[in-house]
């Protein structure tokens, strides 16, 4: 998994070894230019002998450092002096008057080019973000000192160390404006000739512990994180201008040692799952399981509007592997899922989870749905007395609506961003489904608190947020999953996981986070394999379902 922690936590793990004298800047410093290379290499790959690919030389590659005023310019500075040494022609564009000092020396050291930006006599910054895209003009002229840089050429890589884990509020000043200058100068994502861009420790301008994207902020391909990731990496939306990651270990002691870590129970404020923890979760039945200990999903969806939403969140309860599942609704919906899978039972009994509210119409006739999901919902709760021990529920779509009562963590709702707005409106909160889209962490966690259920928020990245100290921040999806019905998969998979640990989640309920967040994985890694790289549907994702678990628990 990737934990993620916030500015405040890196900063304090990092002072007992600053004061030791450890030099932190220069090991990251190193290590940014290490994958910096890496990169530039396999971008530069030529056939080989055997006829595969061989990483390219990256002498003479020209890098742009954009370097602000704090230690994550220094950061970029002291990189570019390691890939000048190399032989890379290194720029340093300078957005501040001051900037890191001794990294500054270290790059005109190595025979750096240095080129300050908008300040007086210097380069504005259109003309900086011509020449790093590698237009006519260019910023070279009065300003620049040293070697290197070819005008009109571009950069091949650009390192963006205007602002770190010190950055408060949107990107200002000259930084901002080289940043807003490179949007419109560079070749869109996807052009060869587009350079590539590592973000040094975060993307500039990203709320490092929050994820909000409140101004410009340069797309990076690659973001080289240290110490450890910050959760604005994992949560979106500022996760979908990361690129891939690199976490540098500088031996930071984030969750304290030993007893320290046990008595002071630092959790990371953000994780993603990874395959291999989802795999090590998952319950394999042994000799000994039959149906019920594997888990009986309840599913009250569908209805003579909507038929489909309970065929497909039926099916993928089946195909995550339920020990059994229970249909209820209308007689000719139930038919529809018998005849889709004839594993399921109509008839009334045990079960181990609800799935709640898929395929319910907005208004108007529900054929009864609406009283089944209550009751449902008040006995998963422990609300109805005589109805049994409680059970976990997802209450998805048009169930979200019957939230009527405070609600245990083991029950989990699966909005996407309207329906969470509609959720908070009808509970006082001025918030529409831009507002979620902007800060996904922070009205998550507000549902969670106004309703006490654990809260899945769905949507390009999914954000998870329940009892537990540490929320779940997933991408998982390919684009090709926002499509009708993926949400009715989610949750069938999600029921078929929660009954299969349904005593263990009411016990402990901050494990429905975690839980969730795994069916989100599954969720997406089985929509990628029911067509790698093109368009799905959703009851292929249901039936994709098996085959991913496998994989899944191959890796075990
Ligand atoms: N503390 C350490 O020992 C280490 C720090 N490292 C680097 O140091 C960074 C943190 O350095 P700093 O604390 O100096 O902070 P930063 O370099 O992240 O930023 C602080 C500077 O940016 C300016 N600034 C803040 N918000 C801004 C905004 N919205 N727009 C424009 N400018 C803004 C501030 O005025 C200040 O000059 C980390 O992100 C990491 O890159 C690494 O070298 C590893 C070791
Ligand atoms: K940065």
């Amino acid at each position: 998994m990737i934990e993620a922690w916030p500015a405040a936590d890196v900063r304090a793990a990092e002072e007992p070894l600053l004061a030791a004298g450890v030099p932190l800047m220069e090991r990251a410093a190193f290590a940014l230019a290490a994958v910096v290379r890496r990169d530039l290499a396999r971008r530069r790959a030529v056939p080989g002998p055997d006829g595969g690919l061989v990483e390219g030389s990256v002498r003479g590659a020209r890098v742009a450092l954009l370097v602000g005023a704090g230690n994550n310019g220094g950061d970029a500075l002291h990189a570019g002096a390691f890939l000048a040494r190399r032989g890379l022609a290194v720029t340093a564009y300078l957005a501040d008057e001051r900037v890191h000092d001794g990294g500054l020396a270290a790059l005109r050291g190595a025979g750096g080019r240095v080129v300050v930006v908008d300040a007086g006599a210097g380069a504005a910054p259109s003309a900086v973000a011509t020449e790093v895209a590698g237009g006519a003009g260019g910023a070279g002229g009065a300003s620049a000192a040293g070697a290197g840089g070819t005008a009109g050429a571009g950069a091949d890589v650009v390192l963006d160390g205007l602002v770190g884990i010190g950055a408060r509020g949107p990107l200002r000043g000259t930084g901002a404006a080289v940043v807003a200058a490179l949007l419109e100068a560079l070749p869109e994502p996807g052009d060869p000739a587009r350079p590539w861009v590592v973000a040094v420790d975060v993307p500039s301008g990203v709320g490092v512990d929050d994820g909000t994207v409140p101004g410009p902020v340069l797309p990076a391909d690659r973001t080289v994180t240290f110490g450890a990731a910050k959760p604005g990496l994992l949560l979106p939306p500022a996760t979908h201008l990361t690129g891939a990651g690199a976490v540098i270990d500088l031996g930071l002691e984030l969750a304290g040692t030993g007893a320290q870590a046990a008595a002071s129970a630092r959790r990371p404020a953000v994780v993603r799952l990874e395959d291999t923890d989802v795999a090590r979760a998952w319950p394999v039945p042994g000799p000994a399981d039959h149906k019920y200990t594997r888990g009986v999903v309840g599913v009250v969806a569908g209805t003579a509007t909507y038929p489909g939403a309970a065929v497909l969140a039926s099916s993928a309860a089946v195909r995550a592997g339920a020990g059994m599942v229970r249909y209820q609704g209308p007689d000719a919906v139930g038919q529809a899922v018998v005849a889709a899978r004839p594993e399921v039972v109509t008839a009334g009994g045990r079960v181990q989870a609800w799935v709640l509210g898929p395929g319910f119409p907005a208004e108007g006739d529900d054929d009864g749905q609406r009283d089944r999901a209550r009751a449902a919902l008040a006995a998963a709760s422990g609300l109805l007395p005589g109805a049994g021990a409680p059970v976990p529920a997802v209450v998805d779509a048009g169930a979200l609506a019957l939230l009527d009562h405070r609600c245990p963590g083991w029950v989990v709702l699966t909005p996407h961003a309207g329906e969470l707005a509609a959720l908070l409106r009808s509970r006082g909160d001025d918030v529409d489904r831009a507002a979620v889209e902007a800060h996904p962490l922070r009205w998550a966690r507000r549902a969670h608190e106004l309703t006490g259920a654990t809260v899945l928020l769905k949507g390009g990245a999914t954000v998870v947020v329940g009892p537990g100290p540490t929320a779940y921040a997933q991408a998982d999806a390919p684009g090709w999953l926002a499509t009708a019905g993926a949400g009715d998969v989610l949750a069938g998979l999600l029921g078929t996981m929660l009954a299969a640990r349904s005593a263990e989640v009411v016990a402990h309920p901050e494990r429905a986070a975690e839980i969730a967040a795994a069916a989100a994985l599954v969720h997406g890694r089985a929509a990628e394999r029911a067509n790698p790289g093109g368009p799905v549907a959703a009851l292929d994702v249901a039936g994709a379902l098996p085959g991913t678990v496998a994989a899944l628990l191959a890796l075990r």
